[in-house]
């Protein structure tokens, strides 16, 4: 007997489509499966203003596959030099659905993040105010932490003394890794909540290291040790209603990642929901897979649940294209190393 999975269509709360030839490429891995995403802004230039974001939509509009019905939920960059009145027509007029945090220089194309956290305080204030939510990668920049602790260390010294210091600010902590992570969250009252990728929920530190360099597992935050990888599955497994799927699905072209400094991003995007089928499945909680791919982050975000569903049907293993083409070169997509038996029914 074939085994199937009928769930809501799943929401991506935290993808990254580039721009132009890129965008072209990769959208339609998105559209065929999501019904609406979290655009991340770190194009470069990134989307700072509202303008930005209103012109970015449209180009991601244009690109859309023939009979697509996607919403891309636009957000803004924050700079020091962020306008919060800009911020908040922004968000007024129904455009931007969250503003991102970048710590300067703490991943791909991050250098107009934020050094002094004291200089964007208004604009928190105000989307304390307004009800906006705050997207972070949460990461320390200091070159003397240590790169598997940057994430542990960013909650105690950063995060954790900017949300005391804003009530009411809602916070998103992006692609959490750590167990450290997991902790905060449980701890934490209904204004913060979690994505969690793809790739951490299935890969640890030895896919990138053990064996050989292997650049396409490389993100940032990087994979932890195993024991990390275990607490995010039991916490999206689990059915706390704070934690929910953000891909984080970020193509860059071959040259780009291998390469002797190769760039951080891993593209999951067109196997996402056969990974996630395979992680939940594994642990027994396929019941669980709905609300963290379809119901939590539409509640954190205050939209509407999918009125449409997608199929998921188990059998033998799938075949996993290696590469996407695209204008802008070659794209690796994400291998988890493992036989998939979950494919989404046409
Ligand atoms: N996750 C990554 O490793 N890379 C992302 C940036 C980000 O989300 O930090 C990218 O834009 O390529
Ligand atoms: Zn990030
Ligand atoms: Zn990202």
């Amino acid at each position: 007997m074939t085994q199937s999975l009928t769930i809501r269509r799943p929401d991506d709360w935290h993808l990254h489509l580039r721009d132009g030839a890129m965008l072209e490429g990769v959208l339609p891995e998105t559209t065929r499966h999501f019904g609406r995403a979290i655009i991340m802004p770190n194009l470069v230039p990134p989307v700072v203003r509202g303008d930005d974001a209103r012109a970015y939509r449209d180009r991601i509009l244009r690109a859309l596959p023939e009979g697509a019905t996607f919403e891309p939920l636009m957000t803004l960059y924050l700079t020091e030099e962020t306008d919060p009145d800009d911020v908040a027509a922004a968000h007024a007029s129904g455009l931007v659905h969250a503003v991102k945090l970048y710590p300067a220089g703490a991943t791909t194309n991050s250098a107009s993040g934020v050094r002094d956290f004291d200089r964007v305080a208004p604009v928190l204030e105000k989307m304390a105010e307004i009800g906006l939510p705050l997207c972070v990668h949460g990461e320390v920049t200091d070159g003397k932490i240590d790169i598997f602790d940057r994430e542990a260390v960013f909650i105690d010294r950063i995060l954790d003394p900017l949300r005391r210091r804003t009530p009411g600010l809602r916070v998103v902590m992006e692609h959490i890794t750590t167990a450290n992570a997991c902790a905060y969250l449980a701890e934490s009252d209904g204004d913060l909540g979690a994505t969690v990728t793809t790739h951490h929920l299935m890969i640890n530190r030895n896919h990138i290291l053990a064996g050989g360099i292997k650049p396409h597992y490389y993100c940032l935050p990087v994979a932890k040790r195993e024991v990390h990888r275990e607490a995010l599955v039991e916490l999206v497994t689990s059915g706390n209603p704070h934690a929910f799927l953000g891909t984080d699905s970020a193509p860059h072209a071959r040259d780009a990642k291998e390469n002797a400094c190769g760039c951080a991003g891993i593209f999951t995007a067109p196997v996402t929901l056969s990974c996630l089928a395979e992680v939940f499945d594994q642990a027994g909680k396929l019941d669980m897979l709905e609300d963290f791919a379809a119901v939590n982050g539409a509640a954190f975000y205050g939209k509407p649940q999918a009125d449409t569903q997608v199929t998921l049907v188990k059998g033998d293993p799938i075949e996993i294209p290696e590469w996407v083409e695209t204008g802008a070169g070659p794209v690796r997509v994400f291998d988890p190393g493992m036989p998939l038996h979950w494919r989404v029914a046409e």
